[in-house]
């Protein structure tokens, strides 16, 4: 609970409504401090308050927020309010702690490399489960990381096999958030052993992508303490030698599917379209693009395409997911553009109904996915999520 803070410090603007109060910060890059705010929200009608900590003042009046809702709300969730990206640090009160706090545990979902091609579906699986994503990053495990990582197995006969598998190609980390999710994603998961699986949960992850005992499909923490330190391995609290990237920067496009898409839970659909499509997700990252990177990285756009502020808006409001996207034929840019389609949904739907941005899109803003226009572009743009923001 944030010192010196009790229940009695803000009334709430309406008493009779139930709201949920979180302690939210924000660096202020003018600044260059950390400024901490009371955040209130109320499910009844979507609404937000905010309150300057410090200054003991009203911030935001209650204001209808459509971008918010109660998936938002635990401990470590950044979302963006007029551009400033917030991030909960702790709840509010007590009441908010014991409606939200037991319910929302973290788990650790390691897609290992033999399932990172079916990761659409996977990510399907977890959304039907209520299984939120909160973090995603695809990475190349050296031996090192891996040994590490398999420490407690390393007197075991299958020590130097498994390493070799989790070595052979890039694996994909996402913190997964829901009700007794560590349970559940080891439920979805099935038996260790893949023949196993195929006899006793013929549904499981393991059934449909594992091939043995070693080469498994996926991965998930055994308990509460193992999520926590398997977590703090991929998605560090503090900065510290990274693992490998992924990326190729070579005869490669930028595909990012944007925070409207996130939020409304299509990211798996978009996946599976694109790798059912004979497109191979190189480097993936989620993250929530800051106003001033979003500004950058629409530069081109600016004072030719009138939609650009709008655009840079929807890019940071919320989390989206960067991809790098490569693929067996010389031309990626060009085939990947033609299966995202005409940038006006509408327009899509009737022109080209199977593209991408005619499945998942609403508007020229909320159009799904970005994706390189130009094929010269395409390495610059995936520097920019992969060499500048992932890291
Ligand atoms: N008997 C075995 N033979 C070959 N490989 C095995 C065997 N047992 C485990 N492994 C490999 O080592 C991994 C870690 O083993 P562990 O006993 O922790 O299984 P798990 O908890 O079901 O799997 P994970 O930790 O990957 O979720 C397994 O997922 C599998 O890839």
């Amino acid at each position: 609970m944030f010192p010196g803070y009790t229940d009695a410090y803000i009334e709430p603007s309406s008493a009779q409504d139930e709201r949920y109060s979180f302690i939210a910060e924000w660096y202020d890059p003018q600044a260059a401090l950390i400024r901490r705010y009371q955040f209130l929200f109320y499910p009844k009608d979507s609404s937000i308050e905010m309150y300057d900590i410090k200054n003991r003042r009203k911030f935001l009046s209650r204001t209808k927020f459509d971008t918010v809702g109660i998936d938002n709300l635990y401990i470590g969730s950044q979302i963006s309010i007029y551009s400033r990206q917030l991030t909960f640090v702790d709840f509010g009160d007590k009441f908010t702690e014991s409606k939200l706090g037991s319910k929302k545990e973290k788990t650790l979902a390691l897609i290992k490399p033999d399932a990172v091609s079916k990761l659409g579906t996977i990510v399907i699986a977890l959304r039907e489960n209520d299984i939120q994503v909160c973090k995603a990053k695809m990475v190349q495990f050296s031996r090192k990381d891996a040994a590490l990582f398999y420490e407690e197995h390393q007197s075991k006969p299958f020590f130097n096999s498994l390493i070799d598998f989790m070595t052979s190609g890039p694996v994909v980390a996402m913190e997964i958030m829901g009700t007794n999710v560590t349970k559940k994603w080891r439920e979805l998961l099935g038996p260790t052993s893949t023949a196993e699986a195929r006899s006793t949960a013929p549904n499981s992850i393991r059934a449909m992508f594992g091939s043995d005992d070693t080469r498994n499909a996926a991965h998930g923490s055994d308990s509460a303490d193992s999520a926590a330190r398997e977590l703090e391995f991929f998605f560090p609290s503090r900065a510290r030698c990274e693992l490998a990237n992924t990326a190729k920067f070579e005869n490669c496009t930028c595909c990012v599917i944007k925070p409207h898409a996130v939020k409304a839970g299509l990211v798996g659909d978009i996946l599976t379209v694109i790798q059912d499509s004979g497109f191979t997700v190189t480097d993936l990252c989620m993250q929530n693009v800051e106003k001033a990177n979003a500004e950058e990285f629409y530069e081109i756009y600016k004072g030719v395409v009138a939609e650009y502020q709008n655009m840079v808006n929807e890019l940071c409001n919320g989390p989206s997911l960067a991809l790098e996207i490569t693929s067996k034929d010389d031309d990626t840019a060009v085939k990947f553009r033609e299966l995202c389609g005409p940038a006006d949904p509408e327009i899509a739907r009737h022109l080209r109904p199977k593209t991408l941005r005619a499945m998942f899109g609403k508007d020229k803003i909320q159009n799904a996915v970005h994706c390189t226009d130009l094929p010269e572009d395409g390495i610059l743009e995936v520097e920019y999520f992969f060499r500048i923001l992932k890291n």
